[in-house]
């Protein structure tokens, strides 16, 4: 495709402010590799990532890919994330809590008292966004809201098997309410297609692989500043709208799921999942004893892939690319998007249990526009504000948020 189709598709997806994010300094040409469609990657001489997506200075070592001309620090330690430093083994286990610590403490006696007064002492720090709503609501009097949803761990209960985590009919039927009063998006790991998947409800945004691939329903403009992105279709022939920031990285991506497939087949319960954008290793069902080896594995592929790092999830190791680019920069992409970045009228509103979540919660701290609502049912630190325990607590919340709205709009 070349640019100036590109610039002829261009609808309020993507404002300009995003467009000059994508010029290349170089040439001061749209760099515009990162708004793409299904399409096959373009395969060029310099990386599909401006400068300004990349976490560090492009100063050092080259890549290893002679097509990838940009430079890369090549640390060992540090900032190339935890698996490149010798703290993965510590980040898996301290990501992927067991039930060996509770078992123990059963085994004292001190159980369930004990967990449950910590809880209610955490609770004061992270209130109940149940408990809270009535606060949560009279802030929201008069404000735009938009809704983030995580999806494992959010909309649906953690299982075994990562091909069977599905939502509820319940759940299912709450999103799509609440999604009649507000811009709602589903924020996920997993890669768009499964999450759309599961959760099959066409009205909503989707941003998949992390934020790497964002997909909407089509809308007209919704501000005069907003450019758009690709029109596409869906397997099912939908228009919808796409934004992929690391769509270059796809061949390198393809190619190390192989690697992981292929060097993780003999460890006993381990399973890679292609996340499109991502890869994840899965180690739930290995043994304890040899997550080190999971890792490890990981590790030994990645240490030929400079431009690709690891993240923790639960029980999980995220291979993804190295671009500035997380869940917190897709929450604010799709606030632009809307046209709900600018003004002090705005609620966003983001639920969501995993790591990964914390880079939305952080960015509507930062940009106080929202909050984060964190699920779990212990314990933990994080940058949301409010907590739900799990996923039937979530069902809750969005039901009564809906009955609040029609309420308000029934005046
Ligand atoms: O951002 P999310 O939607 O929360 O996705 C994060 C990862 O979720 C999935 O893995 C997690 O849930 C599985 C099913 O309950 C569970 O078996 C696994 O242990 C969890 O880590 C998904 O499979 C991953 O690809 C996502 O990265």
């Amino acid at each position: 495709m070349d640019d100036q189709k590109v610039y002829a598709n261009l609808s309020p997806f993507v404002s300009v402010a995003w467009l000059l994010d994508l010029l290349d300094p170089m040439d001061l040409k749209p760099n515009l590799t990162h708004v793409l469609t299904d399409a096959a990657p373009l395969t060029r001489s310099r990386l599909g990532v401006s400068s300004n997506q990349l976490p560090y200075s492009p100063k050092g070592a080259t890549f290893p890919h002679g097509s990838f001309l940009l430079a890369i620090p090549r640390k060992k330690t540090g900032i190339l994330d935890d698996v490149r430093s010798s703290g993965w083994l510590d980040a898996m286990k301290s990501s992927s809590p067991t039930h060996n610590k509770v078992s123990k403490d059963i085994c004292l006696g001190i159980a369930s008292s004990d967990a449950d007064a910590a809880y209610s002492t955490w609770l004061l720090k992270y209130p109940s966004a149940l408990a809270s709503f009535e606060q949560i609501a009279n802030c929201a009097k008069g404000k735009r809201i938009a809704l983030f949803l995580d999806y494992d761990g959010t909309l649906s209960p953690i299982v075994e098997n990562p091909d069977c985590a599905f939502m509820s009919d319940n759940m299912r039927a709450a999103v799509r309410k609440v999604a009649e009063y507000f811009p709602t998006a589903i924020i996920s790991g997993r890669s768009c297609d499964k999450v759309y998947e599961f959760v099959g409800v066409r009205e909503l945004y989707y941003a998949g692989s992390h934020g790497m691939d964002i997909r909407g329903p089509l809308r007209e403009s919704v501000s005069d500043n907003h450019l758009d992105s690709i029109n596409s279709f869906d397997k099912k022939g939908n228009e919808v709208n796409l934004f992929q920031p690391a769509a270059e990285f796809l061949p390198m991506i393809d190619e190390v799921l192989g690697l992981l497939k292929e060097c993780t087949k003999d460890i006993e319960g381990a399973s890679v999942e292609n996340n499109k954008f991502c890869v994840s290793v899965h180690y739930r069902n290995v043994a304890e004893a040899s997550w080190d080896i999971v890792g490890q594995r990981v590790y030994d592929v990645l240490k030929d892939y400079p431009c690709l790092r690891v993240t923790h999830g639960r029980k999980v190791l995220e291979v993804r690319p190295v671009i500035d680019w997380n869940k917190g920069k897709a929450v604010t992409f799709l606030l632009e998007s809307l046209g709900l970045n600018d003004g002090d009228d705005v609620l966003a509103i983001y639920v969501g249990d995993d790591r990964t979540d914390e880079d939305a919660f952080k960015v509507l701290r930062e940009v106080n526009k929202g909050c984060g609502i964190l699920v779990s049912p212990a314990p933990k630190e994080s940058s949301a504000i409010y907590s739900l325990r799990d996923p039937s607590e979530v069902m809750e919340f969005l039901t009564s948020l809906a009955i609040w709205k029609s309420s308000i709009q029934a005046r």
